[in-house]
């Protein structure tokens, strides 16, 4: 598999969900994570967007993180006179380049379009500015144009092309195809760029890796417009876990920065999200508690130390025996089989009766009502 670098968009795609806004704090405590665990690159906001957005910029800007900052830009000079302003070396530049956005955007003026992408690359390189160019919506436009697009932008000074999914719509199979051909064709580095509507951001952005792109955006619980972006957590363990290659992150603090952004978005991380969710290392079944116990390889991945996770047995409707001794034993209570049963029956029913699985306290507490019930008999 080839190198391939992150380069986190939490700050800005990642806020750009509706309904998500980050203090400056936030801001700072979020990017300061970041690259504490080694993320070597953050979009960090959008300057165009005005005085309260610039002053967080400038604040990680200020910081001297060893990440390398960027800033997202229109194809609009003023845009990109605030990313200098903010003190950023790096900026991004997008340019629609489907017909749709083309249409909606520069009335379907595509020269136009061209023509303010090769003024805005050149005032950047003028400045001196490092420039990435975006294509946006590159999943529905057409592939020649496309390609013109990143080849223009190439020849006009820009050091790397993202490849934009905007909507979402593709699969891997189509990422893979659409990325190589871009890979192929340019010298710069191509970077993907992968949304969630069906589902498949992660995918998505693994497909276009594994056709060569060599950066890839990712977004912390994968926050990000509509369904959201590919989640960092998920991309990082599925290149380390399924392809072998440490990318250099401390994935045992993933945990702990998931928590940081799902509390400075206000969101609910669900119980089953990959990686970070509070599911992801918690068996209740009894086939797969009984599995974990002689070998927790049955039934996980990896080991949940890996991203800051402890495993933990749930006992509840799906229980069996074996789950219910265990939780039992590490309490000093050692029951026979006749008793594990008829605690492993009441767990049953009074899980259905809670539509939930039990604390610990309410299967000792369980076990306490059936010793009195035994003895009474
Ligand atoms: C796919 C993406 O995620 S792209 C990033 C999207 N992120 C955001 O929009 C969040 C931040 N945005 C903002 O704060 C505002 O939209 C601003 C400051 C950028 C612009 O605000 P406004 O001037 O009020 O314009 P508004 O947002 O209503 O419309 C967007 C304008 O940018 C133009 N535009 C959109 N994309 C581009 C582009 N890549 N290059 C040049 N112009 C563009 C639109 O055509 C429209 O121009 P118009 O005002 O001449 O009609
Ligand atoms: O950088 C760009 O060109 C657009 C990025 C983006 O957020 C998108 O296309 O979804």
């Amino acid at each position: 598999m080839n190198k391939v670098l992150i380069n986190d968009t939490t700050l800005r795609d990642g806020e750009q969900a509706a309904g998500v806004v980050f203090t400056l704090e936030e801001k700072v405590a979020i990017a300061k994570f970041l690259d504490t665990i080694g993320v070597p690159e953050l979009e960090v906001g959008i300057p165009a967007m005005g005085e309260e957005e610039m002053r967080a910029i400038c604040a990680i800007s200020n910081l001297g993180l060893k990440a390398n900052l960027l800033a997202w830009n229109r194809a609009v000079i003023s845009d990109i006179k605030a990313s200098v302003a903010c003190g950023m070396e790096r900026v991004h530049i997008a340019i629609p380049v489907s017909g749709i956005q083309i249409a909606a955007k520069f009335h379907g003026q595509w020269r136009v379009s061209l023509q303010r992408l090769k003024d805005c690359i050149s005032f950047a390189v003028d400045q001196g500015l490092w420039v990435a160019v975006g294509g946006e919506d590159s999943s529905r436009a057409d592939e020649n144009f496309l390609l013109d697009v990143a080849l223009y932008a190439q020849e006009w000074g820009a050091s790397r092309f993202r490849f934009c999914d905007t909507v979402g719509v593709l699969d891997p199979f189509t990422t893979y195809g659409k990325v190589k051909l871009l890979v192929s064709a340019l010298t710069i580095p191509v970077e993907v760029h992968t949304h969630n509507d069906f589902g498949m951001a992660t995918a998505n952005a693994l497909a276009g890796i594994k056709a060569g792109a060599s950066s890839v955006n990712t977004t912390v619980i994968g926050l990000g417009e509509r369904a959201g972006n590919a989640a960092l957590e998920e991309v990082v363990m599925a290149i380390k876990r399924i392809y072998g290659v440490d990318m250099g992150i401390d994935t045992p603090r993933l945990l702990e920065l998931s928590q940081l952004v799902a509390a400075a978005s206000g969101a609910n991380v669900p119980p089953w999200k990959a990686i970070v969710g509070e599911n992801t290392f918690a068996h209740e079944s009894g086939i797969h508690a009984h599995g974990v116990l002689q070998n927790p390889d049955t039934y996980e991945p990896f080991a949940p130390e890996e991203v800051g996770w402890e495993r933990r047995l749930v006992v509840g409707k799906h229980s069996g025996r074996h789950s219910v001794s265990n939780l039992l034993e590490q309490h000093g209570i050692f029951l026979n089989p006749e008793e594990t049963q008829s605690v492993l029956d009441a767990v049953r029913q009074q899980s259905i009766k809670k539509k939930r699985s039990l604390t610990t306290e309410e299967l000792l507490n369980l076990v306490k009502e059936q010793r009195y019930s035994h003895a009474a008999r």
